[in-house]
């Protein structure tokens, strides 16, 4: 049985001695120093998981010490707060990540510890600064440019309400601020011929801010946002599918500018003192930074969303809440439980190239952040979730949750072998043939400007009643714009260039341009940026049919299933949904390959234990949770009655879909 805080820290000193052993154990040291740095596998992966642990806040020894006194008869003396402090959650590696959780439990001879291990791409422990977390998440990620190119990249921070979110997005913000107007200075320079006078003249950059309290959505850009006189923005999506919320946008020249326009939003974000936090954010907040390309207008535009999330609660930090603060709390739940399914969808769909059903419509939240969901979204996007923790091991159940809802989103592609050369797929292409098909591609573009100049000129020849010689046919020259091997550097080959956004491309394109040609260099610049754009067109065309080829066999593949009588009607709501809105059930689900722990906590309040049984959600039927049951007595686990019946009926509500 996990025990309540006041329960551990009257256990403090077991618990420290079981630590103590645990920490001098020789499975942690060769964790910690046996092993060889391994690198995180993040190359090409569209979501990325970090866990950030804050370090101990000044005041947090005598709220601890006052929590204690009021739920037990405790004397906790003045001098004796600190000593209330222990650490729950031990970082043994940053890169990847290991995390482990400290959960104390009770048993039948004395307090006991369960050590939960959390994989992530990155763990930062107390001591690690948000500059550091920038440098080795956004910048290690080259979000920045991503976006600077046309891409969609987006951080969610998440975690336990107090555990350090909206601490750190507001210096992650910062961060992005100043790097993107860095960045983009680099950028116009390297897309231009000659250096640009401004950024400006390169990239237009506009913002928005919006606040997602329980089911409305406000805007955060206007100036009259004090409580009381704020509409809800509505949110709906234009004839071509996007998401544009009628927004105040302020358009910024500079990385102070933009610093500016952040703090005045962020200074009408709503927020409430909480028993865990005393200026809480009772709300999501989503800042967007949208980037035009003023030179290659046919790109898309870029975005980056920073989303503050606010904070995850369970049921005992709700019962002080007044009800309207209970309401929202409840809706933030939901929420949180919609983007969660969104995001491990999307991580799926990424790492198996296969059809993924993404449910982003099914709140604000995810709906406002389509673009990073929506498989008809083109533009290549990356997402990284930072989970928070608290230090002490009297949050660390909160810890275990966070960590739970974060870890599954680590989707690693699974290991194939090379797909055999296949001259329509460019995902199959090894060097030689990405050169080859560079190479016609690029003629192919020459042909045509030729073409099409020599159809000008003849236009123009006309007019004043002369004629030109015919086009003299097109010589087969080996003479590229490009230098191709530069490009893509042997052993490189189409997945290379399948990485590449279309800005990124065309730079690369003008960084190894063929200047030994003997061409004019703004002329040169300029067939650049239009054969390379043309080039690199034809090149997405080619992979989008491939990969719609694999979808639609991979569909093909699907399997069909009759509904048998024994199954019940597929209802409106999941499983997961109904218990989410119901109070009476604290649940954690955990999914792992579809399957999902359901613990009806309700029933353990009431002095019942608690009840685990692990189900495929999404196959559920009766039966199946019938024979789950007698698997789980047969093992002897400890039910009750009451406890069993109201899971079947929640189960009865379950999708019964494949
Ligand atoms: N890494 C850190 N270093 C120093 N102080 C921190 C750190 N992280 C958080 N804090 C402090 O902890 C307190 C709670 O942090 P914060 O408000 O960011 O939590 P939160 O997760 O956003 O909470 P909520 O969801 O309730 O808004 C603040 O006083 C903040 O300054």
């Amino acid at each position: 049985m996990s025990l309540s805080a006041t329960q551990i820290s009257a256990s403090l000193p077991r618990i420290r001695e079981l630590l103590d052993n645990w920490k001098s154990s020789p499975s942690v040291e060769s964790k910690e120093k046996g092993n060889e740095p391994k690198q995180a596998t993040t190359t090409g992966r569209e979501v990325i998981v970090a866990f950030r642990t804050r370090p101990t806040l000044s005041w947090e020894a005598a709220m601890l010490a006052e929590q204690v006194r009021m739920t037990s008869d405790q004397q906790i003396e003045k001098d004796q707060e600190e000593s209330l402090l222990c650490s729950g959650i031990t970082m043994v590696d940053q890169n990847p990540g290991v995390t482990v959780a400290h959960v104390p439990t009770m048993k039948w001879n004395g307090p006991a510890i369960t050590h939960k291990v959390f994989d992530s791409d990155l763990a930062f422990g107390p001591r690690v600064s948000t500059e550091e977390i920038f440098q080795k998440t956004i910048e290690a990620q080259d979000m920045i440019p991503l976006v600077l190119s046309g891409g969609v990249a987006c951080v969610l921070a998440y975690g336990q309400t107090g555990a350090g979110k909206t601490y750190t997005m507001t210096s992650l913000e910062t961060f992005v601020a100043r790097s993107l107007f860095e960045n983009a200075t680099k950028l116009g320079a390297e897309m231009q011929s000659q250096v640009p006078q401004n950024t400006s003249d390169v990239f237009e950059i506009t913002t928005t801010f919006v606040e997602i309290v329980g089911k409305s959505v406000y805007d955060l850009g206007g100036e009259h946002n004090a409580d009381g006189d704020r509409k809800p923005v509505s949110i709906g999506e234009d004839k071509l599918g996007k998401v544009r919320p009628d927004l105040i946008s302020s358009r910024v020249t500079t990385a102070a500018e933009l610093e500016a326009v952040i703090e005045r939003c962020l200074s009408h974000r709503r927020s409430a003192a909480t028993t865990r936090n005393a200026a809480s954010s009772r709300s999501h907040a989503i800042l967007n930074i949208r980037v035009k390309n003023l030179l290659i207008p046919e790109l898309e535009d870029g975005e980056f969303f920073l989303v503050d999330l606010a904070g995850s609660e369970r049921y005992e930090d709700r019962k002080a809440h007044s009800a309207e603060l209970m309401e929202q709390s409840k809706e933030n739940n939901k929420s949180l439980l919609a983007l969660k399914e969104c995001v491990r969808s999307r991580a799926k769909a990424a790492a198996e190239d296969g059809f993924v059903h993404i449910p982003y419509r099914s709140s604000r939240l995810t709906w406002v952040l389509k673009a990073i969901f929506d498989m008809e979204e083109t533009r290549p996007s990356k997402t990284l979730v930072i989970a928070h923790v608290s230090p002490h091991i009297q949050d660390v159940s909160h810890s275990v949750n966070t960590l739970t809802y974060a870890a599954p989103f680590r989707i690693l592609p699974p290991r194939r072998a090379p797909a055999p050369y296949d001259a329509e797929d460019p995902r199959t292409w090894g060097n030689k043939s990405t050169i080859t098909w560079l190479r016609d591609a690029f003629k192919e573009q020459k042909k045509l400007r030729r073409e099409n100049e020599w159809r000008r000129q003849d236009a123009d020849a006309r007019l004043q009643g002369k004629c030109l010689h015919p086009l003299m046919p097109f010589q087969n020259t080996q003479d590229c714009i490009i230098d191709l091997e530069s490009f893509c550097p042997d052993p490189q080959g189409g997945t290379f260039l399948a990485r590449m956004y279309g800005a990124e491309w065309v730079q690369k394109c003008l960084k190894h341009r063929n200047s030994a040609l003997g061409v004019d260099e703004d002329a040169l610049v300029f067939a650049i940026q239009q054969d390379g754009l043309s080039v690199y067109l034809d090149f997405a065309q080619l992979l989008v049919i491939a990969r719609t080829k694999s979808r639609n066999a991979v569909m093909k593949n699907r399997r069909v299933v009759e509904h048998t009588p024994d199954d019940y009607e597929p209802p409106q709501k999941t499983l997961v949904e109904r218990m989410a809105e119901d109070d009476r059930f604290e649940y954690q689900s955990q999914y792992t390959d579809d399957r999902i722990r359901v613990i009806a906590r309700g029933w353990m309040e009431k002095g019942h234990p608690s009840t685990t049984v692990y189900m495929d959600v999404y196959k559920a039927t009766v039966a199946d949770f019938l024979k789950a049951k007698a698997e789980a007595q047969a093992a002897g686990d400890d039910k009750t009655k009451d406890a069993e019946d109201n899971i079947v009926e929640y189960i009865s509500f379950a999708d019964i879909v494949v």
